[in-house]
């Protein structure tokens, strides 16, 4: 969708976003992730046609965005976090009607087009109630409504769910999963690893305006250099257990432990080439381990493959500008 895009700002010609090329297949979702200012928003933005790159391509469904922006935002939704653009004082269906009118659809398919996105949000039942009086939850699927209008191919998300309730979000990440399984492509951004992590189907990791990996998440942890962690926790007499623990198990593995309630939860990171056969032959050696400082091996012991937060907390120093 988008090759070699370049955009600068100012005088002084700074790169925000460089040599950026990724794609968004029907019916996936592609998320970018990267620390504040990497280059996420503009790059949404500029997919968007609301940012003109400085140079590259973008295209939408087929439609060179950059020479066609109208044709390109007719097949394209796009939905920015925390957005107020509604009309408060209107109803959520007057709202979209008027958004379906500026969009261009014709008078007998805006009325159904509208209906159908709200049915499609959960918004059916209060379609006459105003938007002002609308929770944040209910105005993000308004939002998402609205983006999803004249049904395009493409949905350009970023930062659907910053700011809604824990129980809300949920609901959100649900409808963007039901779309992509409708066959629509996302363009997700998102600080949310957890959301990242349930929908992606292609994560690309931003950093100073590039993309440093691209995969899924245990390609993004096996460039972090970590391929599975095990977790567990040790009674507070244990203040010294990751010096300990890391002295026994040597370079194939990152030992850390931090404070929780009246205990410490202690994780190894293992690292993506480490010579261990299998999650059994990681638990072993930690017993080893665990016992040699002088403790019987914890019974909420897990050993699983890193989680995306893992692998992106561990890559954060390579991504600052
Ligand atoms: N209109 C602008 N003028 C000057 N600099 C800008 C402009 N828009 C963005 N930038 C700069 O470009 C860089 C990328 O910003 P962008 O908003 O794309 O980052 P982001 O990855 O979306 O960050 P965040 O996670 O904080 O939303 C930042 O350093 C930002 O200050």
């Amino acid at each position: 969708m988008t090759s070699g895009l370049l955009r600068t700002f100012g005088k002084d010609g700074f790169v925000a976003v460089d040599d950026l090329s990724l794609s968004v297949d029907p019916g996936q979702v592609h998320a970018l992730l990267g620390p504040n200012g990497a280059g996420k928003t503009t790059t949404v933005r500029m997919c968007a046609t609301l940012l003109a790159p400085t140079a590259g391509q973008i295209r939408v469904d087929g439609i060179d965005a950059v020479r066609r922006p109208e044709a390109a935002r007719a097949r394209l939704g796009l939905v920015l976090g925390g957005e107020l653009g509604v009309y408060p004082r209107a109803s959520a269906r007057d709202n979209l009607l008027f958004f379906a009118d500026l969009q261009g659809l014709d008078q007998r398919r805006r009325q159904q087009a509208v209906d159908t996105v709200l049915e499609r949000m959960g918004l059916a039942d209060v379609a006459t109630r105003k938007a002002g009086a609308f929770s944040r939850g209910m105005l993000q699927r308004l939002h998402l409504a609205r983006a999803l209008l004249g049904s395009p191919p493409l949905l350009l998300l970023d930062e659907p769910t910053t700011g809604l309730d824990p129980d809300v979000a949920p609901q959100v990440r649900d409808m963007i999963r039901e779309l992509a399984m409708d066959g629509t492509g996302v363009l997700l951004t998102s600080h949310s690893m957890p959301e990242v992590e349930e929908l992606a189907d292609t994560i690309s990791v931003i950093g100073a305006g590039r993309i440093v990996i691209r995969g899924t998440v245990s390609d993004v942890a096996a460039y972090a250099g970590i391929g599975m962690t095990s977790g567990f926790s040790l009674p507070a007499r244990h203040a010294d257990a990751a010096v300990r623990l890391q002295e026994c198990l040597g370079e194939g593995a990152v030992v850390v432990q931090r404070p929780v309630s009246s205990r410490w939860t202690v994780t190894v990171y293992w690292a993506a080439n480490d010579s261990h056969a299998d999650r059994q032959a990681r638990d072993t050696v930690l017993a080893t381990a665990l016992a040699e400082i002088g403790t019987e091996t914890p019974v909420d012991l897990v050993t699983r493959p890193a989680s995306l937060e893992e692998a992106y907390l561990a890559l954060a120093d390579r991504l600052r500008r």
